[in-house]
């Protein structure tokens, strides 16, 4: 079998913020980005292992721009590392002005995904392999950031995430 790509696991979802979505300011709520974002990432990380997948964390997300009532939301999600049988999905988010159509960056966010099987135990997935600058980038990035989610799990001790430490030194 070829080796698997980021690429290949690429997932782009395309939607409008409509009013029942908004809070007072008339902005996207954000735990309806969360969930929206949370359907883009599991198809990714589906497409990577083509097994049942679940949400295992929510590393990282920042809100950097609000999004208004009536904007064109696409979220772009690709797995940027495999590991035994948990994958990191990166996501990015944009919003398309409704005149120029051009995209400007709202949000980033890193969600965690474990295969399981038929009863929700972890399976080991296929490896991935990065191509780009970027996605080799955040494959690398991928290990620290998996050591910190275990550790504020508190399913790995903090003088075992090696990696993550050698960032302080
Ligand atoms: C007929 C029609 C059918 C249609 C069919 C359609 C299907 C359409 C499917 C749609 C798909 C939707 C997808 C929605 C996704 C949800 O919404 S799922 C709901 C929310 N999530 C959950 O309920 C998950 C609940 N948690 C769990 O089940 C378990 O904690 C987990 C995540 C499986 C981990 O289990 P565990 O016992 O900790 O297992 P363990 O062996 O220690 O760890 C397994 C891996 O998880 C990693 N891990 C564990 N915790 C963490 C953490 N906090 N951070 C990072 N990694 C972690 C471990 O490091 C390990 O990684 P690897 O080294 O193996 O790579």
């Amino acid at each position: 079998m070829d080796k698997l790509t980021p690429r290949q696991s690429f997932t782009t979802v395309t939607d409008l913020v409509l009013p029942s979505e908004t809070n007072p300011l008339n902005n996207l709520f954000g735990g309806e980005l969360l969930a929206r974002m949370d359907r883009a990432a599991s198809i990714a990380a589906r497409r990577h292992c083509r097994r049942i997948v679940v949400t295992a964390s929510v590393n990282h997300v920042a809100f950097n721009r609000s999004v208004p009532l009536g904007s064109v939301v696409t979220i772009e999600a690709q797995v940027s590392r495999a590991f035994k049988s948990s994958m990191e999905v990166y996501m990015d988010v944009w919003i398309e002005d409704r005149e120029s159509g051009d995209r400007a960056k709202a949000n980033e966010a890193i969600y965690s995904f474990v295969a399981v099987d038929d009863t929700g135990r972890p399976v080991t997935i296929p490896p991935i392999h990065p191509e780009t600058e970027v996605e080799k980038e955040r494959y690398d990035a991928a290990l620290r950031r998996k050591q910190l989610s275990l550790v504020l799990a508190g399913k790995m001790k903090a003088k075992d995430a090696t990696e993550l430490a050698a960032l302080f030194e």
